[in-house]
Order: structure tokens, then C-alpha cells, then sequence
């Protein structure tokens, strides 16, 4: 048999990223052990009935010690107070990394944390849906996504390369960048897409009664789509906006210069403006689809865009 990548695999949150991790790297034999803790007793006791680890603890401490490799999976805001509890414990030659949203952040908060002798390359799996909780992940969330991985200037290339190769196991495809561009352009694909969806459901709900409930019955489509990133966990996208606020307040004032440029095009009836811009828009959406991004219904969709080709052809 040959030895699996890792020969002891230590996840810190098993929530729906870590929980997702670890089944992955049990279905695909990629650690030898595979050990997760998460401060919360009930997750614990889920892990445990899951069972898609071989140790669980409350302790990270406990988990880091003698781990070839750690991976924080908590909400970007836990990672200090995570990162000075298992730093201390881990072993010469380990690989501490995360998957948090936010990488600039993360590296600032970790970074202190990490002795000389142990290695740091945080990434960021983009890839995950709007539940939370180790019920919530499955071995195939990574598979052809992309995996950002952020190591700081003067990393080991082989502590990099380690990363790399762990995610290539679990099916996504890896890019290297560094944390400040990370965070740029997660901004304007991620971050603040977010926040137009918390807004526009916030928005419907405030409307009065009669109106908010015909939202509810009649939505579909667009605002449904809404609701379902509005879902998405509260403590995860609070530590995304307050520790991604540069980048974020960066993006959202073009955001707000280009609505203002269609807002004036509906009120003067520029047709012209609206059709050019959808157009835009629209081819962008169909590079996405060819690339195979896109989750829900890939084979429709690209169905659908070949369909649309052939006609306009
Ligand atoms: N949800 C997504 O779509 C997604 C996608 C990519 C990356 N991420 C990133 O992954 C990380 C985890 O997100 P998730 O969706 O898995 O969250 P989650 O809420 O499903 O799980 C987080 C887990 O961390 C545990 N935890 C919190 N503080 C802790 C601490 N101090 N010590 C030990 N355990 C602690 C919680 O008990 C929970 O079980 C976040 O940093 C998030 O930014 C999320
Ligand atoms: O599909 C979803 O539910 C997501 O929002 C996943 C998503 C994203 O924005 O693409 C959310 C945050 C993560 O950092 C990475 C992935």
C-alpha cells in the first residue's frame, strides 16, 4: 500500500469546511490519522456519531501535538486566540495552514504564532454553501473548485508544495497569490456579493407586513437566490467584513458608482445603457458556465448557453 500524503492530519473546527476536509481526506486515504477538535462539546458528540475522524477532542492543543499538518478551520475572528493555543504545541517541520475568507487578516494573526521551526502556508477553499455545522460537509465540496494559497514571502517551497498537493487530493485546483491580492479580488466575487444579499433580504423584510409576505410567497428566482447566500452564518461573514474592511469599502464604492449609472439610465430612459451593460454582464456569466464554475445544474446550464450560441449564430 502506498503511504498516504499526511501521516497526521489535524483539523481545528468541524464545521462545514473542516468537517468537509476530513471526510475528503478519509475517503481518499490521505492521512494516516485523521484528528479534529472543536471547542464545542455538542460538535464533538456529532463528529464522534459521524464518524469520519479517528480522534476528537476539545482540545486544539491536543490535536496540533505530533500533527504533520494543522488546519484551522474557524471563523476568521477565532484565529488568534486558536492560533496561540496550538503554536506552542507544534512538532519541527509541521505545516500550520487555514482555510478562513479572509487571508491578509489571517496571516497577521497567526504569523506570531508559528515557532522557527514549523512552517505557515494559510489558503482559502473557494467552495462552501449557506450551512453551517459538521452535518453540513461532504467529501466532494472541493472537487473542481479553486483553492487560493496565500504562504508569506520566503516560505519553503516544499511546505508550500505540501499544500498544494493535499488539495489537488481532495479534487480542487490551486493558485498561488499573495494575501493582499487574495483579499481584493474575493471582495468583489465573494465579499460583497454577500452583503447585497443580507441587504436585499433586510431590505424585503422591512417592507410593510402585506408586502413582506407576498415576498415570501411569491419569490423565485432572483430574490430566492438571494435568500439562500442571506443564510449563510452570521459569525463566519461578521469576521469577513471586519477584517476585510479596506478591500470591502473598496469594492463596495464602485459597486455604488455603477448603480448610480444604471439608476440614472432607468430614470432617463436610456435603453441603449441597459441593453449594452446586460450584454456585458451576460457574456460574462457564460465564461464562468464554460470554465465549469458554476454549481447548481451545470449540464443545463451549459446546455442552455450553447443553445442561445447556435441561435444568435
Ligand atoms: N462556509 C463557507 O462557505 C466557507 C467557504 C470557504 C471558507 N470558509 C471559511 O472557513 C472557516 C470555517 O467556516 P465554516 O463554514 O466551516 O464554519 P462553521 O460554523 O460550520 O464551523 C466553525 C466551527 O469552528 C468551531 N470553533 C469556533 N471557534 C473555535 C475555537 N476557538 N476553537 C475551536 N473550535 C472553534 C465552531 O464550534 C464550529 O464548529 C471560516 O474561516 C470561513 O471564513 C467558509
Ligand atoms: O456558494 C456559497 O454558498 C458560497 O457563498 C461560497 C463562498 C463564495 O462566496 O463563493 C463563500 C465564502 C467562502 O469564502 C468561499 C465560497
Amino acid at each position: 500500500m502506498t503511504r498516504p500524503l499526511v501521516d497526521r492530519l489535524a483539523i481545528v473546527g468541524a464545521g462545514l469546511i473542516g468537517s468537509s476536509i476530513a471526510r475528503a481526506a478519509r475517503e481518499n486515504h490521505l492521512a494516516g490519522t485523521i484528528v479534529v477538535a472543536d471547542r464545542d462539546p455538542s460538535v464533538c458528540g456529532r463528529v464522534r456519531a459521524l464518524g469520519f475522524a479517528d480522534d476528537v477532542t476539545q482540545s486544539a492543543r491536543e490535536a496540533a501535538e505530533g500533527a504533520d499538518i494543522v488546519i484551522l478551520c474557524v471563523p476568521v475572528g477565532a484565529t488568534e486566540a486558536v492560533a496561540a493555543e496550538v503554536g506552542p504545541a507544534l512538532k519541527p517541520g509541521a505545516i500550520i495552514s487555514d482555510v478562513g475568507s479572509v487571508k491578509g487578516a489571517v496571516l497577521a494573526a497567526l504569523a506570531p504564532h508559528v515557532p522557527a521551526h514549523a512552517f505557515l502556508v494559510p489558503a482559502h477553499p473557494v467552495a462552501g454553501t449557506e450551512f453551517s455545522g459538521p452535518d453540513a460537509g461532504f467529501a466532494t465540496l472541493f472537487e473542481n473548485r479553486w483553492c487560493i494559497v496565500t504562504p508569506p514571502e520566503g516560505t519553503d517551497p516544499a511546505a508550500v508544495e505540501r499544500i498544494r498537493m493535499l488539495w489537488r487530493a481532495m479534487g480542487a485546483n490551486v493558485e498561488v497569490m499573495s494575501a493582499e491580492h487574495h483579499d481584493l479580488v474575493l471582495a468583489i466575487t465573494s465579499h460583497v456579493p454577500h452583503l447585497i444579499a443580507y441587504n436585499i433580504v433586510g431590505t424585503a423584510a422591512h417592507l410593510e407586513e402585506t408586502l413582506t409576505s407576498e415576498v415570501i410567497k411569491f419569490s423565485a428566482g432572483g430574490f430566492r437566490d438571494f435568500t439562500r447566500i442571506a443564510a449563510s452564518d452570521p459569525t463566519m461573514w461578521r469576521d469577513v467584513f471586519l477584517t476585510n474592511r479596506e478591500a470591502v469599502l473598496e469594492m463596495l464604492g464602485r459597486f455604488t458608482e455603477d448603480l448610480s449609472a444604471l439608476q440614472r439610465a432607468i430614470r432617463y430612459g436610456d435603453g441603449d445603457a441597459l441593453f449594452d451593460h446586460f450584454t456585458r454582464t451576460r457574456a460574462i456569466r457564460r465564461s464562468i458556465i464554460e470554465q465549469g464554475q458554476e454549481t447548481p445544474a451545470p449540464d443545463f446550464g451549459r446546455r442552455a448557453v450553447e443553445k442561445q450560441k447556435h441561435e444568435e449564430s
